[in-house]
């Protein structure tokens, strides 16, 4: 029953797949994630080095010469044409920005387009300016060059009409300048005039006149302008601006009326050595100035694009990151890739993949990426995106001895082009957690740079650097704030590469082994290059962890990056865990810290083989260090009487975790031979990178013979116990995965006749977070006779919930769907929502009215639907140990409230009992021939750890 039912998901539709409203209202928020720094691309810096300086060229030497003065329209067209065209490639950088924050566009890299606008948009302003600069001295050029030129010219036997064209004017050997009766005119500035003369001889009119401003005092002859006094002095330029003049005329009819003398038509001139070349010489430096200019351009665009390339690949580009419910982006993302690889729609699931590859979520597609691709038997695969850098990689947990390990090759059949659209070919590892390394392998690789690359990757070579940082010398530079928790875990190997921070990794050492296969076989199937395995080793040769690192990898430390969330404004459960860790995102800190600190108290306090002291361990961590969802206490009280009647064969159980019930139920059905087939989808419940998590808790517990993990989502690994177990196998099913899905997967069960008849179903969380479908569904059709038995939360006592006991009968409703009732899709979704807060937060931390509210919403909604709890579990200290036993409601009886203190929560980890035997279930008074099922133990009291 979808709670969603308005919203259908392609991927769900096309393949008939779960999850799809998940990633719906996952994907209907979104946060910005940088992406890792991608190795730089020579294509836009080549661009934008060369095309703003040919166009600042272009417009240079438009404007700077011949057809600026010949064609002035078509020179100005030209111009403004570029410039519109450019003002294109702007608009484009702009929208490209606009497309990305708007998220049509879920990743761009529009940083050089907006740096090539801008440095078009400044080459042409440049070109424009200084063209138009030279242009001023080119264009005295040009003008001269429509004059004539006259030589030998008398200036004492020539008049000015006879000379109106005259553009150079060579004057014959012995003219000079007649300073006597010089002039000037005061304007602003001075405006001074002196007679060309010939020797002494008095010209007919004086009709050549050298000029010059501000070199003459004005009110005396003493006119001091260019060349004035230099005998070589005898050419003149003709004086080309107009606005000028009119005032050296004025300043020529002041000297005709003081000197007596008559200019009839006066020409002006500067007075030259040589006139010719002087007006040849403004070219020839206008030619030069273009030359430096386009030389000075090229050095000047190339530091800009330098010093673009040096910030961008600091930023990096953004992507779009929809974020929300993990699990639901996750299958949704594997659904995609199923889509993908079945021929679905291709376009979506590339556009989904894309939007998901790269954030921090992507590790949870991989369990079910096995699962769906038939992956049973591996030790474990983990697929996982290095958090939010584009990177893919396996990891291969393999047993101790990596010889004895072996993957069929070719079972993951990953075509290339998927492994790219994972992120491949930029795989990498993450040696976060592999503190014991003491060697990388890399298979089949022998270049001595790629080995020195991985050292850089791994800081061996940083690490040897006196300034080599440690991650509090970062954080304190940065004013990080971490807490001295992640301080400790993360001091000792820290890589640049994840957390901006310089790594410390000494003593790490690098061998290149012969063949990939010696490393460990790869899990994708090798491209043409073929694909490599890094393998990392532990002090005695142990292989920790290995990883398939794509045909064109490089390890670079450019290209793995974190976000910076501080400036994200994620979806809630984001919300949460970036609280938790401002700087750093890894997924096993973020959301596997308390499995973390499971896993560490268990390999500290409990004994090999002694399942007791590993319980007790666990319990350990839920009662004094943080709430652990467990189904420990009350609960496991429950579990047991259930299993103390039905005796199973073989239990089936959604949501492993770290082990507890799991190993909890095969200490128990060992005892007759019995298996628990365990689900767990999380990947890094099921491995870990330095151990395998719930795995290692059975180990310990000496009981891998009696629990099967299986990696895998629900939805799709049931299908696997079929084939293993074949039909009607499962005696007993514990749901403690998300409970909104309950009703799904029994639906699944039922649908495939895994469960046996008279097979017994137990849940837990029913009323926190809640399964409102699924009590509706076992309290409604005739096939499940159920008890729902109030009890305490484990490690939270004031939390009450519920957990339903459902006996299963084969029947006509049996697979078939209950009446819809529309009020229960609120209390679904409200369910979720509790469920999301709780993976980040403690139960206990969302005690109270909210959670309280909601499960008095969900208790009065059901009592109107007639369905109330039936038992509860109560629970007395008798010793300095919790006693829990079942106890049955009378008609019309409410279970006691919880009042006072918890003095429970005083108690250590092992000293909880729960009392079998004693009490009637619901459904063993309907089963055929009445009494139990089969027979009880004779005597069952199960104390863990005590
Ligand atoms: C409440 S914990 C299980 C606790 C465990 N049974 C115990 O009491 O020790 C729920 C677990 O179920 C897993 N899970 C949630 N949905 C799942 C699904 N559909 N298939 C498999 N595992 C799932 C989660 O990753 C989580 O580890």
């Amino acid at each position: 029953m979808n709670p969603y039912p308005e919203q259908q998901n392609l991927f769900a539709e096309q393949r008939g797949l779960f999850g799809g409203y998940d990633a719906l209202q996952a994907f209907s928020k979104g946060v910005w994630l940088p992406l890792p720094k991608r190795k730089m691309n020579f294509v836009p810096l080549v661009v934008c080095s060369l095309v703003p300086w040919a166009l600042f060229v272009l417009v240079y030497s438009l404007c700077s010469f011949q057809i600026h003065y010949s064609q002035p329209i078509l020179c100005n067209i030209s111009v403004f044409v570029l410039l519109a065209m450019l003002l294109i490639v702007c608009v484009k950088a702009v929208t490209s920005r606009i497309r990305i924050f708007t998220g049509i566009a879920p990743e761009r890299e529009p940083s050089w387009w907006i740096f090539f606008a801008f440095s078009l948009l400044l080459a042409w302003f440049m070109g424009y300016r200084q063209g138009n600069q030279n242009f001023a001295l080119a264009s005295k050029y040009y003008d001269l060059g429509n004059l004539n030129n006259y030589t030998m010219v008398y200036p004492n036997r020539m008049l000015g009409q006879q000379l109106l064209d005259a553009g150079i004017v060579q004057f014959a050997p012995g003219s000079q300048l007649d300073i006597q009766k010089s002039m000037g005119f005061k304007n602003g500035q001075l405006y001074c005039v002196a007679p060309i003369v010939f020797g002494t001889s008095t010209p007919v009119s004086y009709d050549f006149w050298a000029v010059g401003t501000d070199c003459c005092s004005g009110n005396k002859a003493d006119f001091s302008c260019r060349n004035y006094n230099n005998p070589q002095a005898s050419g003149g330029i003709r004086l080309m601006d107009s606005g000028d003049r009119a005032y050296y005329r004025l300043a020529v009819q002041q000297a005709e009326a003081t000197y007596n003398i008559k200019a009839t038509h006066p020409l002006f001139f500067t007075w030259e050595v040589e006139p010719s070349k002087k007006v040849l010489s403004w070219l020839l430096e206008g030619h030069q100035t273009f030359a430096a200019w386009m030389v000075s351009y090229l050095v000047f665009q190339l530091f800009l694009v330098a010093v673009a390339a040096v910030v961008f690949s600091k930023i990096g580009p953004l992507v779009r990151a929809r974020c929300g419910r993990p699990d639901g982006i996750s299958w949704a993302a594997t659904g995609a890739v199923m889509a993908y690889l079945n021929g679905g729609d291709q376009d979506g699931a590339r556009e989904m993949l894309r939007q998901m590859v790269r954030t921090k979520l992507f590790n949870q597609v991989t369990g079910s990426l096995a699962a769906r691709m038939g992956i049973r038997n591996l030790e474990a695969v983990l697929v996982r995106g290095l958090e939010s850098s584009s990177s893919c990689y396996a990891v291969v947990n393999p047993p101790d001895d990596a010889e004895q390990f072996s993957v069929q090759e070719g079972t993951l059949l990953v075509p290339l082009e998927v492994y790219e659209l994972l992120g491949g070919g930029q795989a990498s590892i993450e040696m976060v957690e592999l503190e014991e390394a003491k060697m990388v392998k890399l298979g089949g690789v022998r270049d001595e740079e790629m080995l020195q690359q991985l050292q850089v990757f791994f800081g061996t070579l940083a690490a040897q650097a006196p300034d080599a940082a440690t991650l509090q010398d970062v954080a304190e530079e940065e004013d990080l704030d971490l807490d001295d928790e992640v301080l400790d875990y993360w001091q000792g190997y820290v890589q640049k590469s994840r957390c901006a921070m310089k790594p410390i990794w000494k003593g790490l050492t690098f061998q290149s082994s012969a063949s990939d296969a010696e490393a460990i076989r790869p899990v994708f199937r090798p491209g043409e290059d073929g694909l490599h395995v890094v393998s990392i080793h532990g002090a005695e040769g142990r292989v920790l962890s290995c990883a398939v690192v794509g045909p064109e990898t490089r390890l670079e430390m450019d290209q793995l990056t974190c976000a910076a969330p501080a400036e994200l404004e994620p979806a809630e459960i984001l919300d949460i865990t970036i609280r938790r860790r401002p700087n750093c995102q890894s997924r096993y800190e973020d959301f596997h810290y308390k499995e973390a600190s499971v896993l560490e108290t268990v390999v500290r306090e409990a004994r090999a083989g002694d399942v007791t002291s590993v319980h007790a361990a666990i319990e350990n961590v839920g009662l004094k260090e943080v709430w652990l969802k467990i189904a420990g206490g009350e609960k496991a009280c429950v579990i047991d009487n259930v299993i103390a009647k039905q005796r199973p064969k073989l239990i089936l159980e959604f949501g492993t975790y770290v082990g507890y019930t799991s190993t909890r139920m095969a200490l128990q059905v060992d005892a007759w031979g019995g298996k628990v087939v365990t689900m767990e989808m999380d990947p890094v419940n099921v491995t870990s990178l330095k151990e395998v998590e719930a795995r290692n808790h059975i180990e310990m517990a000496g009981l891998s013979h009696a629990v099967m993990v299986q990696l895998g989502h629900s939805d799709d690994a049931v299908q696997m116990v079929l084939e293993k177990f074949g039909a009607h196998s499962v005696d007993m099913v514990f749901m403690d995965q998300r409970g909104t899905a309950f009703h799904d997967d029994l639906k699944t069960l039922e649908r495939l006749n895994l469960m046996a008849e008279n097979a017994v179903v137990i849940a837990d969380n029913v009323l926190k977070p809640g399964a409102p479908y699924h009590v509706w569904r076992i309290s409604t059709l005739p096939h499940y006779a159920t008890d729902i038995i109030d009890l305490r939360e484990f490690g939270s006592a004031p939390v009450e919930d519920w957990m339903t006991v459902s006996w299963v009968r084969f029947g006509p409703s049996y697979g078939q769907l209950p009446q819809e009732v529309r009020q229960l899709n609120e209390l679904a979704r409200e369910s979720d929502r509790f469920r999301l807060k709780a993976m980040a937060t403690s139960m206990k931390d969302l005690v109270g009215d909210p959670l309280d509210d909601f499960a008095k919403k969900f208790t009065d909604e059901f009592i109107q639907l007639g369905i109330r709890t039936s038992m509860y579990v109560r629970t007395d200290i008798i010793d300095g140990c919790a006693v829990s036993r079942l106890v049955r409601l009378g008609a019309g009886e409410s279970p006691p409230v919880w009042a006072g203190e918890d003095p429970r929560d005083e108690i250590q980890g092992g000293q909880w009992r729960g009392v079998v035997g004693g009490v009637q279930f619901a459904g063993e008074a309907l089963a055929p021939g009445g009494g139990y099922m089969r027979e009880p133990p004779s005597r069952m009291t199960i104390a863990p750890g005590g």
